[in-house]
């Protein structure tokens, strides 16, 4: 398969409330998509940075930029196939976001032209998959005591709670009384807590949670293993881990024994697929995050957690509980799972009307 163009579009999807985490608040997701137009016909990637380098250090702009100046130049002269783009690539030095994006769109073209699923090529075992929430830091207790509510009325199979110094016990607590000990519950700092908080931290061994996730700064494997040893509590990655290597090396520290994957942090679909081969063979459980992403990200995300160490339902919401309007057709919630896209590559295409309605810039390199 050759590139003969490659098309970098901008699109702005407001939120339908605002997302506040210890990274900040957002009110609207800004996302770079990526369509690669080839002999074999066209695929569509989506690159998980934001605006800001706040989650990771890739930003939108820098990864288009990448993707422009040095990753597409490095595609264009070969004959590709998805497992080609890794090691076609491997001489630039991160951007594991930016990579993501146009491995995935990728391949999305090629699995479109062999007409078979992310999920079948993946190695997909199932074909719907239990799904989480992720709320946000709320203005008070009572609000966040609602949005708790709404979600579980809706069925999702698990709530997590954004917490960050002096929003954290309290928060955590009130839910847990109000909703009683069968919720599945889990908590996610983005690396808000310092090494002198984990006495504090402990103390949500109280509330009968699934997992803690990423207290502590992604390069602080040291904290993360100290927190694990206090806790009974699992301990989750998230930021921290960006590669297979990563998860092997926070394996072996015991940093963690459950992991969040998401495959723009790692670098991509491939490499997410070799983190849950590696995870599921030291017996440590997977789950599939979430980064706001549209309708071709959400389609990916499932198809990925349709593998079998995904065991955790992770953060791919329905669109509803992030968009009004997405660039693709909407996922709905039922019965506390969303159903694996099954037709050849992602299983959607972005939809021309939300597509244009949403698009802020768009460019094409010929290659
Ligand atoms: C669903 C969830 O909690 N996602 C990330 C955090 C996050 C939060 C806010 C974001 C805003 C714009 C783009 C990505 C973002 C990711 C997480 O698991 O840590
Ligand atoms: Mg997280």
């Amino acid at each position: 398969m050759k590139l003969d163009a490659v098309e970098l579009r901008q699109v702005a999807l407001p939120l339908v409330s605002p997302f506040r985490t210890s990274l900040g608040t957002q009110t609207v997701r800004t996302a770079l998509l990526v369509r690669v137009l080839t002999d074999e016909g066209e695929g569509w990637g989506e690159c998980a940075a934001e605006d800001e380098p706040t989650y990771s250090p890739e930003h939108l702009a820098g990864a288009a930029d990448a993707i422009r100046r040095f990753m597409l130049p490095a595609l264009a002269p070969l004959e590709l196939d998805p497992a080609a783009v890794g090691p076609a690539l491997r001489h630039l030095r991160g951007h594991p976001m930016a990579k993501a994006a146009v491995e995935m769109a990728v391949l999305d073209c090629w699995l479109r032209a062999r007409r078979t699923s992310l999920a079948a090529h993946l190695g997909g075992v199932r074909q719907r998959v239990r799904v989480g929430v992720s709320v946000g830091i709320a203005e008070t207790v009572d609000a966040l005591l609602d949005t708790v509510d709404r979600h579980l009325s809706a069925g999702y199979a698990r709530i997590k709670l954004k917490i960050e110094p002096g929003w954290d016990l309290e928060p955590v607590r009130a839910v847990r009384e109000t909703f009683g000990a069968e919720v599945m519950l889990t908590v996610d700092a983005n690396t808000a807590y310092e090494p002198g908080d984990l006495r504090h931290l402990a103390k949500l061994d109280a509330f009968g949670l699934a997992l803690v996730e990423q207290p502590f700064a992604p390069d602080d494997l040291h904290a993360h293993a100290a927190l694990a040893a206090r806790m009974d509590t699992p301990v989750c990655l998230d930021e921290s881990i960006t590669s297979a290597r990563d998860a092997a090396e926070a394996i072996r520290r015991s940093a963690c024994s459950i992991i969040n994957i998401k495959p723009g942090r790692v670098g991509g679909y491939l490499e997410a697929r070799r983190i849950h081969d590696l995870a599921q063979a030291n017996g440590v459980p997977v789950w599939c995050g979430g980064m706001l992403e549209t309708g071709l990200g959400r389609a990916a995300n499932l198809a990925l957690a349709s593998l079998p160490g995904f065991t955790l339902p992770g953060d791919i919401s329905a669109t509803e509980r992030y968009y009004h309007r997405d660039i693709t057709r909407p996922f709905v919630l039922d019965g506390g799972e969303l159903a694996v896209p099954a037709e050849p590559g992602l299983g959607v295409l972005p939809e021309e009307a939300g597509l244009e309605a949403c698009t802020t810039v768009v460019e094409t390199v010929s290659c």
